[in-house]
């Protein structure tokens, strides 16, 4: 039995690259909708919010000169390339998907508008929210908190490049430890990197639950949709 109804699962843009310098490998995306294909099959409904950090990622713009956000809106559209990737590597593996966009483009994705999302997902659509919040100077991260409030998620997954929330960042601080457990109060106090702090924010005021978890881990989201000991749970 999953553990949830209703989530809204994060996909690291990064982790898309998989072993290559930029893009989208092929290998790992398929392995991703294989795994997001198997929780739909245990009846749970899913949303998905994907980053765009493989091709394009807004500060890395800004810190060469380029106008902050011009920048961000281009790291939007990343997001809508791996959005439609993401969509149609689905569609491949017999899954439905519907891509909505945060903002205009609508000759390419239909536009984002909360009843038809909610519609999507009662009708066992996978629904995959595009162009981040639509805003610059946001995340990814934040557009997760956002839509998972939205959609009244009850929990948004966070799969990442690392298998948890850590006492420090571990790819700097290789004594850091895990945290089977944290509270939002104290990632906030202690300054965790893991998600941005207005995602935090978002969450915590919405009492949403996070967990994060490893992207590269198979059958990690299974588990955590099950309700297995897996990765971090950030909890109110
Ligand atoms: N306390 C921490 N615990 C875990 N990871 C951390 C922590 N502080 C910083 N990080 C870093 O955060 C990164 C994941 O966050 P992020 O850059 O938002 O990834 P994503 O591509 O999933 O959006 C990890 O690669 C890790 O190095
Ligand atoms: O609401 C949003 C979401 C994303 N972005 C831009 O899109 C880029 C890619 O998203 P993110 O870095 O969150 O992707 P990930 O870390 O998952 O690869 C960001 O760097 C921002 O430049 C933005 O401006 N507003």
């Amino acid at each position: 039995m999953p553990a949830h109804k209703r989530i809204l699962l994060k996909l690291s843009g990064e982790a898309l690259m998989g072993d290559d310098a930029y893009g989208i490998n092929r290998a790992t995306i398929v392995r991703m909708v294989q795994e997001v294909r198997e929780i739909t099959q245990l009846g749970v409904e899913v949303a998905v919010v994907i980053g765009g950090g493989n091709i394009f990622r807004g500060v890395a713009g800004g810190s060469v000169g380029m106008d902050r956000a011009t920048a961000d809106y281009m790291g939007m559209l990343a997001t809508v390339m791996n959005s439609l990737a993401l969509a149609d590597t689905m569609r491949q593996e017999g899954m439905t998907a519907r891509v909505m966009s945060a903002i205009a483009i609508e000759q390419v994705v239909e536009p984002y508008v909360r009843p038809k999302a909610l519609q999507y997902l009662e009708e066992g659509k996978v629904v995959i929210f595009a162009a981040g919040t639509g805003n610059p100077f946001f995340t990814t991260d934040t557009a997760a908190a956002l839509r998972g409030a939205e959609i009244g998620a009850e929990i948004v997954l966070k799969a990442t490049k690392v298998d948890g929330v850590y006492t420090a960042d571990p790819k700097k601080d290789p004594s850091a430890t895990r945290y089977t457990r944290i509270s939002f109060d104290e990632a906030i106090t202690k300054n965790l990197q893991v998600l941005d702090a207005t995602a935090f924010a978002l969450c915590r005021d919405q009492k949403l639950p996070i967990k994060v978890f490893s992207i590269f881990k198979p059958g990690a989201l299974k588990r955590v949709v099950l309700g297995e000991d897996e990765g971090t749970l950030v909890h109110v």
